[in-house]
């Protein structure tokens, strides 16, 4: 079909599971054997590629992919011509330099004519230059933060997340060079068809995000309390008012944001709301 888009994703490690869910929450069925490379959707026009995440966006810029899901760290360093559609929210880290935790270490100039242990070797040399901070680049494809420990390099470059890799190498996170998150990317030049499959694809994306973002809240307030709580919970538009069975009760009905939730909770306690239930949103279309 014209209008069918082929997405790559991360065969297997830290963005495969997420990328799956996110499309599991868009409603879209996959049909994949185990250990396959490639899978076709049976509800929406998408077909899969499952590959190394390195090569993604190369995959995406020839157009033997139209989109991927990689992390911004992957996008950045391969410079490869391709668009970023959207922020995922999900396979969050940091690009940072690691030196030996007893190391007084002051700042990047300390790196001057030392050796660094990387997978990101462009990234890297464009934030020494950044800094004019000469030092040598030792590319390598994993296991980064044992370089120091078996004298590889002095210092490393490499995701953190928790920290826990570089704690349990005897390492330190210094400098943070750039903040990630999971994209998606698309080919520069779809076809009109394809454009249109991207958008819907991009709604429902949306529609998922928004869900996450807002809660569901119910809740029981006597009527003389109802003008103070729609000011604090102004809704989509407005809250739903119901009556009670009870004379001079009602019932609203409304969405909270998730990260405004706790705040609002303890105003509509005080403005005298009762019985407050919160669900989550599947999905929610602005
Ligand atoms: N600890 C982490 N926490 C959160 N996100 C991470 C973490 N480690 C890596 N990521 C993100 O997930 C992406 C994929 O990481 P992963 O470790 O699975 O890559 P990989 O080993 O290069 O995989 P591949 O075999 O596909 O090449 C990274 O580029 C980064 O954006
Ligand atoms: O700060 P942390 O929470 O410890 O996470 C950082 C580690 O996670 C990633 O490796 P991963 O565990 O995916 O293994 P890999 O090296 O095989 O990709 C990354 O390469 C770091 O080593
Ligand atoms: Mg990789």
């Amino acid at each position: 079909m014209i209008n069918t888009l082929k997405i790559a994703i991360q065969k297997s490690g830290r963005l495969s599971e997420d990328s799956l869910k996110l499309i599991k929450e868009c409603g879209i069925k996959l049909n994949n054997g185990k250990g396959k490379l490639k899978a076709t959707a049976d509800n929406f026009p998408l077909e899969f590629l499952f590959l190394r995440d390195d090569d993604i966006p190369g995959y995406v810029e020839d157009g033997v992919a139209d989109l991927g899901i990689v992390g911004e760290n992957v996008l950045l360093e391969k410079e490869n011509r391709v668009d970023l559609v959207k922020k995922l929210g999900f396979s969050k880290c940091r690009l940072s330099i690691g030196v030996d935790r007893n190391w007084d270490y002051k700042g990047i100039h300390e790196l001057e004519g030392k050796s660094i242990a990387t997978s990101y070797p462009k990234i890297l040399a464009k934030y020494l230059e950044e800094n004019n901070v000469n030092a040598e680049i030792h590319e390598i494809s994993g296991s980064v933060e044992i370089a120091p420990s078996i004298g590889l390099a002095e210092a490393v470059c490499d995701i953190v997340s928790s920290g826990s890799t570089l704690l349990s190498n005897g390492l330190k996170e210094t400098d943070v060079i750039m903040r990630s998150e999971a994209v998606l990317i698309a080919a520069k030049s779809l076809s009109e068809e394809k454009k249109q499959t991207l958008n819907n694809l991009i709604f429902r994306i949306n529609a998922v995000q928004e869900g996450k973002k807002n809660k569901y809240i119910l809740l029981n307030a006597p009527n003389s309390a109802i003008n103070e709580i729609i000011s604090i919970l102004p809704g989509m538009k407005s809250p739903t008012i119901l009556p009670l069975a009870m004379e001079g009760w009602s019932s609203l009905h409304s969405v909270v944001k998730e990260d405004e939730f706790w705040e609002v909770i303890e105003k509509l306690k005080k403005a005298g709301a009762e019985s407050i239930l919160v669900a989550p949103i599947e999905k929610m279309i602005v």
